[in-house]
């Protein structure tokens, strides 16, 4: 599958596996509120994570999802975000996890954490299967990471070049000619 494109695998499918079970297990000491956590997921990109996580999560927990956009087909952030889709529902008095897929600038998970509270959740805390350390423009406190990653362009496990490559099942780095070629 994408023949060439993939420069490297960077995380094998089972080392997403063992580290998305190893955060659920994380996420499930830490809550013992009694009543259902509220997961919000931002699409697209967080769609696989999210999706292995709630299943690995031993405790209940309910689905929405946001979709907001700040990258485009480009392979940098512009700093502005847009809601693409917004919430179903009130998440005041509820205890938040926002679960993302990548931490780049941190300019997208910034906003939306500034957005998120000022809807009144119980609590509010993130968890992010890969973040970037080298290239953080913002600080925003994150409780849970998974992988703290190279400062290279990645895709894979949910996360596209121009929407391609999600359904990849590891991540790997894109060999620069695919975005360079201008196709
Ligand atoms: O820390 P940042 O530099 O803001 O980058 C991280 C965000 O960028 C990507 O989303 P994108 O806008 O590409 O949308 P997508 O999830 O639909 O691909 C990714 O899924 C994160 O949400
Ligand atoms: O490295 C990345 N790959 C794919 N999408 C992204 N969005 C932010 N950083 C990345
Ligand atoms: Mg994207």
């Amino acid at each position: 599958m994408y023949d060439g494109d993939i420069a490297s695998v960077l995380i094998t499918e089972q080392q997403i596996k063992d580290k998305v079970a190893e955060l659920a297990k994380q996420v499930d000491d830490d809550y013992q509120q009694g009543g259902d956590l509220l997961l919000v997921g931002v699409l697209k990109g967080a769609v696989m994570f999210m999706t292995d996580f709630a299943r690995a999560l031993p405790q209940p927990a309910q689905l929405e999802f946001m979709a907001v956009s700040s990258y485009g087909s480009s392979t940098s952030s512009s700093g502005v975000v847009r809601i693409l889709k917004d919430l179903d529902r009130d998440i005041a008095g509820k205890h938040v996890v926002i679960v993302e897929d990548i931490i780049d600038s941190g300019l997208t998970l910034s906003w939306l954490l500034k957005n998120l509270k000022a809807r009144n959740p119980a609590s509010l805390e993130v968890c992010t299967l890969l973040r970037k350390p080298d290239a953080v423009q913002v600080d925003v406190p994150v409780r849970y990471v998974g992988f703290d990653i190279p400062n290279e362009f990645v895709v894979g496990y949910g996360l596209d070049y121009a929407e391609r490559y999600r359904d990849l099942p590891y991540i790997g780095t894109l060999d620069p000619k695919v975005y360079t070629s201008g196709v």
